[in-house]
């Protein structure tokens, strides 16, 4: 065994709970936590055996508890695994790690179990970091997602390209063995052709994160209008509660209020900003300026307006500072419950085509659902085109340079570059994958993975 430490750490939240789990790892569990408990001799046990029992203190009971033995390398660790299940007081939980670390344990550092996990072979590195997102899954699209890369979903995938690129490589390779012999192996256009295929895998890919990315940390949503559009009103109807203030007091929303809901298992996280107008009130001013950024960050905007203060001008010059790729606006001409013909306006010329139209009352609650709807659907379809989807930074910055390494290789290959040249590049593709799963990793990003993950696990 690699690791020679026998860790130990509460598994269960901190504070009162009807039970509490302590998870003990190494390869002196069992004899460590046999000589602190009271009941069969966990030493002869087989493995995958729950026992009833007392935690002792020399003489003195500290619990009733059940120990679980799991014995190496069938095990989460895949090394000898001991959980002690007792009960939920923050007092015994206590008296039950001092115990551990006198008798050889030391406590375990965050994320230390899993990391063991991935250090052993078990699981890979984006498999670890699946386990992170599926504690941290909230709803059920990041749910689905932190199960599918755990399970191994992404991981094959990526090895498959290696796989791939390992075959392209080999080939170069041959070629750089034979090079005073100055032939030629490879054949190009063949090399070529799967270079191109690699990077036909890897695009969808990459462009799953935006998707991957909403579905993990919720999809930002800008409420961006003139002062006293219903932007408030908006947001509460949406929340279904009394979150922002509201009043007619042109310019009430001054600072900017996040607030998400759930809509069909996806988050969206709701930004109410300040109207847009110029203003002389330097802390409203403030808050302008911030609905404009908050703009610039949105995978969605809801432009809401007026229907009985229109400017179409207005209105285009607004949605023509906040278009850019990647964000979708969705125009929603408000206060319908009042019954202003609109109709045969500039509006059908200009905007409609443009962007999708809602006509809704954020008071009288008329057609939020469609709204809901509307911005659902968007998100749905940036699914469709990739069956893995990325959600993670470090996994798309690798793919990025990946491709990147990639291009460079074809050009190199297009313009008659040496093949020894060509294999640097392609090592480099084959390396930038290896980072995702773990081939390749070092202390500082280990650190980081597991650092963020919570004690215990
Ligand atoms: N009590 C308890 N519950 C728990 C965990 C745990 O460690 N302890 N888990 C911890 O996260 C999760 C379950 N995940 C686990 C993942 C792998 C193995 C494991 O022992 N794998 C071995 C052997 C599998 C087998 O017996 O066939 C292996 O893959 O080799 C155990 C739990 C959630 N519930
Ligand atoms: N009739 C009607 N009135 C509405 C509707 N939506 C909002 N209002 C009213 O319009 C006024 C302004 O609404 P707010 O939600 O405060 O507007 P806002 O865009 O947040 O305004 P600022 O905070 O000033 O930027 C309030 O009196 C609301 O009751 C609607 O659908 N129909």
């Amino acid at each position: 065994m690699m690791y020679q430490d026998t860790i130990c750490a509460l598994a269960t939240p901190q504070g009162i709970g009807a039970l509490g789990i302590i998870r003990v790892s190494g390869e002196k569990s069992v004899e460590i936590v046999n000589s602190i408990f009271k009941g069969k001799n966990l030493k002869v046990v087989q493995s995958h055996t729950l026992n009833y029992g007392y935690i002792v203190n020399e003489k003195e009971i500290i619990d009733e508890v059940m120990v679980s033995v799991f014995l190496a390398p069938r095990t989460f660790t895949s090394e000898n695994l001991v959980e002690i299940s007792c009960h939920g007081s923050s007092y015994i939980l206590q008296e039950i790690l001092n115990l551990l670390v006198k008798k050889g344990c030391r406590l375990a550092i965050a994320g230390e179990f899993t990391q063991r996990a991935f250090l052993n072979g078990r699981i890979d590195l984006s498999q670890a970091e699946a386990v992170a997102d599926l504690i941290a899954s909230e709803n059920k699209a990041s749910h689905d997602l932190a199960i599918s890369q755990m399970r191994g979903g992404f991981s094959s995938l990526l090895k498959e390209l290696r796989i791939e690129l390992l075959d392209l490589a080999s080939l170069l390779e041959l070629e750089l063995d034979f090079s005073e012999e100055d032939v030629e192996f490879a054949d190009r256009s063949q090399l070529l052709q799967l270079l191109n295929q690699i990077l036909y895998e890897i695009n969808p890919l990459i462009e799953s994160f935006t998707y991957g990315n909403a579905i993990k940390n919720g999809v930002p949503v800008a409420i961006i209008g003139k002062p006293n559009a219903g932007k408030s009103t908006l947001l509460n109807a949406l929340l279904n509660e009394d979150r922002a203030i509201v009043s007619d007091i042109a310019g009430t929303t001054r600072d900017t209020i996040e607030e998400s809901i759930n809509i069909n298992g996806i988050q969206f996280r709701f930004i109410d900003t300040a109207g847009l107008r110029e203003t002389q009130d330097a802390i409203e001013a403030v808050g302008v300026a911030k609905a404009l950024e908050k703009a610039d960050t949105a995978a969605i905007i809801l432009y809401l307006v007026d229907i009985e203060t229109l400017s179409w001008k207005e209105v285009e010059a607004d949605l023509n500072r906040l278009k850019r790729e990647n964000v979708f606006i969705i125009l929603c001409l408000n206060k319908q419950d009042k019954n202003i013909d609109i109709e045969n306006t500039e509006l059908s010329k200009s905007t409609e085509n443009k962007y999708p139209v809602i006509k809704i009352s954020a008071k009288e609650n008329i057609n939020l659902e469609l709204l809901k709807e509307e911005m659902y659907l968007y998100i749905e379809k940036q699914k469709a085109s990739s069956q893995t989807i990325v959600n993670n930074t470090r996994h798309l910055n690798a793919l990025l340079k990946a491709k990147e390494s990639l291009e460079l290789c074809k050009k190199g290959l297009q313009s008659g570059l040496s093949s020894e040249l060509v294999a640097i590049d392609l090592r480099r593709a084959l390396e930038a994958l290896g980072e995702i799963i773990g081939q390749v990793s070092n202390d500082e990003l280990l650190g980081n993975i597991f650092g963020k993950f919570c004690i215990g696990k």
